[in-house]
């Protein structure tokens, strides 16, 4: 098959190592990524995975049309350049497979998982569509290091190719038709994570002291909160409590950027700095930050419908605070716990 990776961040560059075992793969690189292309050709590193890209071909942005005759096309972008992508690239969609790996909710003025805001521009690639979620620390995937993730898809054709074509030894996959709750959880495993690596920053302010069992309490107030919003978002509460729930929160909140955030709230950073110094380290995308507040919001309008109670996510409501209204993280769990 060929491949084509829209999007030379971290985790589509990453990509390119698994999925070149089996096929031809092509990296485009959008207007955001010029100059790690420009690294990448010369033959070096990807900063942000510490890895060379495993690639065929690399596109400059004004080479997307060489890409679209992919059997598989991967919007690599982070959740605010996916519908720009996607448009860019509707008109040109034939019956190809594509992946998306952003982990984040779609402001429409509705608040939409990634699947949704394309099955609104184009119903009829309902079944085309599939979405990696799941424990994939990008630097850990380019080293070939154990990952099992999830794809998820409405259309069988889609999971098989997947499947049969991505898949390795150390990059496993499993499969669900539960795209919206997978895409569900995947955003707010990103959120939920700031707040259990607020504790990791607690500890050190703190100095010598360890509050294992405030991860404990913490955690299990995620899950429990994550599966309030995917049930009543219409997933499935098993999405839950598998790789792409409690197994990528997991990876996340231990070593992603999303943890790396909480962790600097946690020592008593606000949030401008510690965006800030997350700027500076050049660790790409917390995608985190936009979704906590999308994800008020998607909990306000459920509320609205019946489906669950504003009352039911209280740690939600505390990260808002912190990340939003200036409240600092062990103010906030002390009031929560
Ligand atoms: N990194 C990881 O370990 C993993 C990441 N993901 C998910 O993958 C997605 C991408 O993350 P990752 O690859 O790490 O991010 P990076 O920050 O490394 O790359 C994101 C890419 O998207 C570009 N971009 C940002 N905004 C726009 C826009 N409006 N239009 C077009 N392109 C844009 C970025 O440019 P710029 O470089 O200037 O920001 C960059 O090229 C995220 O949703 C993340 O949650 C999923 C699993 C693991
Ligand atoms: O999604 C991820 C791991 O599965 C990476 O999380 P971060 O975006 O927080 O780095």
């Amino acid at each position: 098959m060929k491949v084509a990776i829209l999007g030379a961040g971290a985790m589509g560059s990453a990509l390119t190592i698994p999925y070149s075992e089996k096929n031809e793969v092509v990296l485009w690189g959008t207007e955001y990524d010029v100059p790690i292309l420009e690294k990448i050709r010369r033959g070096e590193k990807h900063p942000r995975i510490d890895e060379r890209v495993a690639v065929n071909d690399i596109l400059n942005p004004d080479e997307l049309d060489k890409a679209l005759n992919a059997d598989i096309l991967v919007i690599a972008v982070s959740t605010e350049g996916v519908m720009p992508i996607f448009e860019q690239i509707s008109d040109s969609l034939k019956d190809q497979v594509i992946i998306t790996l952003a982990k984040g909710f779609i402001d429409e003025g509705e608040i939409l998982t990634i699947p949704q805001a394309i099955w609104h521009e184009r119903k009829d690639l309902k079944r085309n569509i599939a979405a990696i979620t799941g424990p994939s620390i990008a630097k850990e995937v380019a080293k070939k290091l154990p990952t099992h993730v999830v794809y998820s898809s409405l259309g069988d054709r889609t999971l098989k190719v997947v499947k049969e074509y991505l898949e390795t030894d150390y990059y496993r996959i499993s499969l669900t038709h539960d795209i919206v709750g997978c895409e569900t959880a995947s955003a707010l495993k990103n959120v939920y994570s700031i707040a259990i690596a607020w504790i990791r920053g607690i500890e050190s302010r703190k100095g010598n002291v360890t509050m294992n069992n405030l991860k404990g309490i913490i955690v299990t107030q995620a899950l429990r909160e994550i599966g309030t919003l995917v049930r009543a978002n219409g997933g499935k509460t098993e999405t839950v409590y598998d790789l792409t729930g409690i197994g990528d929160l997991i990876a996340t909140f231990r070593g992603g950027r999303n943890g790396m955030l909480g962790e600097l709230l946690g020592k008593g950073y606000d949030i401008d700095s510690a965006l800030k110094e997350l700027e500076r380290r050049g660790v790409g995308v917390v995608e985190g930050y936009v979704n906590a507040e999308r994800a008020y919001r998607l909990a306000e309008t459920l509320d609205h419908k019946g489906k669950l109670k504003m009352e039911e996510l209280p740690l939600l409501e505390g990260i808002n605070d912190v990340l939003y209204n200036g409240k600092d993280a062990e103010e906030v769990i002390h009031d929560l716990f």
